[in-house]
């Protein structure tokens, strides 16, 4: 699934395009199906609209957004829901988990939508990040860093062919990064997937990404 994005300026930041460079904040962008690239961008200069303006969730921008041809801003709330079931995965800055339901309950309720990966691998993943025993803990008791290692995991249950990562790693150390860092990267070459990451530094936990400054 191809992206293009031609002259996109988001609402908010007209009145500041001249301050800073970007790759993308007014230009035409090509991106290919299956391109894992690293936006970089300082705070407040649109990375966590960016994600927005690709996942669906705001229209308050010019210029023109387009999955596989089609201008975004004219998909219906139908179209949108396909594409995030089917095309679409992403792990928002905040995090958007259930926090009155456990850890068990927020895996099940993306798992049983989408049925791509057992209850068993879910559980397997959460290990790996070291979150055996947690299961059954309701994810607003949960650390921050604790909450984005499952939704990363969440992220991954689902079917995709673009990964979209808002800052993923920012609450995590660094043996928690490298090891969410491999097990996304696993699963992105595991579905021939697209994945594009926005943060404010790079600390090239993905240095295979193309990079671009947004
Ligand atoms: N709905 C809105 N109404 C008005 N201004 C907005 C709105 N959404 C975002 N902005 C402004 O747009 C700019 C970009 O916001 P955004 O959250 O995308 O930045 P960011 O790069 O993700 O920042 P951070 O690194 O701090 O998370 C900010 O100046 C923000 O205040």
């Amino acid at each position: 699934m191809q992206l293009q994005l031609e002259n996109i300026i988001p609402e908010p930041l007209k009145s500041r395009m001249d301050a800073q460079y970007s790759d993308v904040w007014g230009k035409q962008q090509k991106i290919e199906a299956g391109e894992k690239i690293f936006f970089q961008a300082p705070s407040g200069k649109g990375k966590s609209t960016f994600m927005h303006i690709l996942y669906g969730l705001r229209n308050d921008y010019d210029g023109v957004a387009l999955w596989n041809q089609k201008d975004t801003k004219k998909n219906n709330d139908e179209t949108w829901a396909e594409l995030r079931s089917n095309d679409l995965s992403i792990v928002f800055q905040d995090l958007r988990l259930f926090g009155d339901l456990t850890v068990e309950e927020n895996i099940a309720i993306k798992q049983t939508l989408t049925g791509s990966v057992s209850m068993e691998q879910a559980k397997q993943w959460l290990e790996q990040l070291g979150l055996d025993g947690k299961w059954n803990q309701r994810a607003e008791t949960l650390s921050y860093g604790e909450r984005q290692r499952v939704a990363i995991i969440r992220s991954l249950l689902q079917p995709f062919k673009w990964l979209l990562l808002d800052e993923p790693f920012s609450h995590l150390d660094n043996d928690n990064t490298q090891k969410a860092a491999s097990l996304i990267r696993n699963r992105v070459e595991e579905l021939n997937a697209g994945m594009m990451v926005v943060d404010l530094e790079d600390n090239d936990w993905f240095p295979y990404t193309r990079k671009m400054i947004l």
